[in-house]
């Protein structure tokens, strides 16, 4: 069931559980809805930070975006309040935590386990897409499992319509970023989210990201599409990686063409 939706959200409707992590700009609770015994997650900003952070209207802007957004592998953002102080997003609780804390323990993922982790992303992607939101910031650290151990990519701090300066990269992790943003061209496509799909699929099946280095030569090694697949890796997965992580956005599959790929369909049960 979802939480009906009031007009009006206010604090005293939710008892505060145990605290989920600590985000960009403020703490996540796990919080239960009193009324209908709901189970969220309630992610407190404070409003002085956003103000000092300059990302309140992104804030707004995305709060828009995403109260629009329904796909089972995106997390959802139900609803928002504010009192004096700060701003509260009612968020989906994912009963599963973190991905990454998953692929850290595991290790590498099996081939079939990444493949269907993929293919959900596509299948979230396509539905992005669809509305022309990019979402920018594919990593494990932004995707969270839920507790049909399905996955749920979240964290959409920076997914915007359109481009626009984005501070996050210089000081978040190079690893996912794509060569066309490195050079700081300022305009990009949703193609960007393809590399970053590439750039995950590596990192799904070898447990670490393609370009991993110290950050001067990460930087290097992403603007030449320098990067080795293990022998491990089979050769259906690493034709996609190749065919995700190419230099020429326009060059990379298509999320369609991904769905129709080799080793996403030996693995995904046909039209699941
Ligand atoms: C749709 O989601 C989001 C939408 C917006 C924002 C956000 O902060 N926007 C922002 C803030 C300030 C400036 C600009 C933009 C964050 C999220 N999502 C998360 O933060 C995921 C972890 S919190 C939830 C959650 C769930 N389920 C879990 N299971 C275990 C831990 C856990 C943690």
């Amino acid at each position: 069931s979802q939480p009906s939706s009031p007009k009006q959200w206010h604090l005293g409707m939710f008892e505060i559980g145990k605290p989920l992590g600590k985000g960009k700009f403020g703490h996540v609770y796990l919080a239960k809805e009193r009324v209908t015994g709901f189970v969220c997650a309630l992610k407190v900003l404070h409003k002085d930070e956003l103000v000092s952070g300059k990302v309140e209207k992104l804030v707004r802007r995305e709060i828009e975006i995403q109260s629009h957004l329904a796909h089972p592998n995106i997390l959802r953002l139900f609803g928002h309040f504010h009192d004096q102080k700060r701003v509260f997003l009612i968020l989906e609780f994912a009963g599963k935590g973190e991905l990454y804390k998953h692929l850290r323990r595991e290790q590498r993922f099996p081939e079939w386990k990444a493949a269907q982790y993929i293919a959900q992303m596509v299948a979230a992607l396509k539905y992005l897409h669809k509305k022309h939101v990019m979402h920018r910031d594919i990593k494990p650290e932004n995707i969270l499992v839920g507790i049909h151990g399905e996955i749920k990519i979240s964290d959409f701090g920076w997914s915007v319509h359109a481009p626009n300066n984005r501070r996050k990269t210089m000081c978040g992790t190079l690893d996912y970023l794509p060569p066309e943003m490195l050079n700081g061209a300022g305009h990009y496509s949703e193609k960007i989210d393809l590399w970053s799909l590439g750039v995950l699929t590596y990192e799904f099946l070898c447990g670490e990201a393609p370009f991993e280095d110290a950050q001067a030569m990460t930087q290097r090694r992403i603007a030449r599409g320098d990067y080795k697949v293990p022998h491990y890796v089979s050769s259906e997965a690493k034709d996609l990686i190749q065919r995700l992580l190419v230099l020429d956005p326009e060059k990379r599959i298509s999320l369609v063409e991904i769905e129709q790929h080799p080793w996403i369909l030996k693995h995904c049960k046909a039209g699941t």
